[in-house]
């Protein structure tokens, strides 16, 4: 049967980058979701504001919500200090078998772990499975409708501390009105938006970036 893109992806992943290099596969999948075909990463652009938001910070502990093909893991894994984890949450196996192995061509397993399921039933079981207390940086990129019912989730379950940092991807196109609102005008946050453009296109999106204010 034809393959899926994910796993065009990896192969245009295992032809043009070099193992253990984490750059090459970064630019393998920019290049051949630009030229061969469209691919929902967070991509080159929108990928450079979350390259200075994750370096800003120098973040230990970091979340990942959806990790599709493992492009936003390898960005942000790669700029991780020696120590830090990155955990990220996928619940489509078929994804997380292309994304465990574009982790591992990169050459970055080491500090991170993808987790095969919902992100909402791994954020209540984050302290007991993963003796996480709580985490310095969300990156938001899963389902759009549950970008917010899942930040109140981490806030009840206590995952959020006084500077955590949210950055959510797609805040335009396809847009997640409902969360923008909540993060903007809720008392507990201080957000500011990164204009950019759709991964890959002329289109305008951006990034959100919410600081927990406690
Ligand atoms: C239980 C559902 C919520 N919890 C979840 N827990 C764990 N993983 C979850 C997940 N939801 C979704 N996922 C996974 O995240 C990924 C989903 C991402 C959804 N992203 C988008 O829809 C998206 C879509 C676009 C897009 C923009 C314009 C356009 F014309 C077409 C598409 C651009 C983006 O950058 C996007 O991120 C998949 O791998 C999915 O399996
Ligand atoms: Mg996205």
């Amino acid at each position: 049967t034809r393959s899926t893109r994910p796993q065009r992806l990896l192969k245009a992943v295992k032809q043009h980058a070099t193992r253990g290099d984490p750059q090459s596969v970064i630019s393998a999948i920019d290049h051949f979701c630009r030229h061969r075909e469209w691919a929902m990463n967070v991509g080159d652009e929108k990928g450079c504001i979350l390259d200075s938001v994750v370096s800003e910070l120098n973040p230990e502990k970091v979340l990942e919500l959806g990790t599709y093909c493992g492009y936003s893991t390898v960005r942000i894994a790669r700029l991780l200090p020696p120590g830090a984890r990155l955990i990220t949450l996928e619940f489509n196996p078929d994804y997380a078998v292309i994304a465990r192995q574009v982790i591992a061509w990169a050459g970055i397993e080491d500090k991170v772990q993808l987790v095969e399921g919902a992100s909402e039933d791994w954020i209540p079981r984050m302290k007991e499975h993963f003796g996480i207390e709580t985490f310095d940086l969300v990156f938001l990129d899963h389902w759009k409708d549950h970008y917010l019912p899942d930040t109140k989730l981490m806030e009840g379950c206590g995952l959020l501390r006084k500077g955590t940092v949210l950055l959510a991807d797609n805040v335009i196109c396809p847009g997640v009105p409902d969360y923008l609102e909540y993060v903007r005008n809720s008392r507990s946050y201080k957000s500011c938006y990164f204009k950019s453009h759709l991964e890959y296109t002329r289109a305008e999106d951006g990034l959100e970036k919410s600081v927990f204010l406690g």
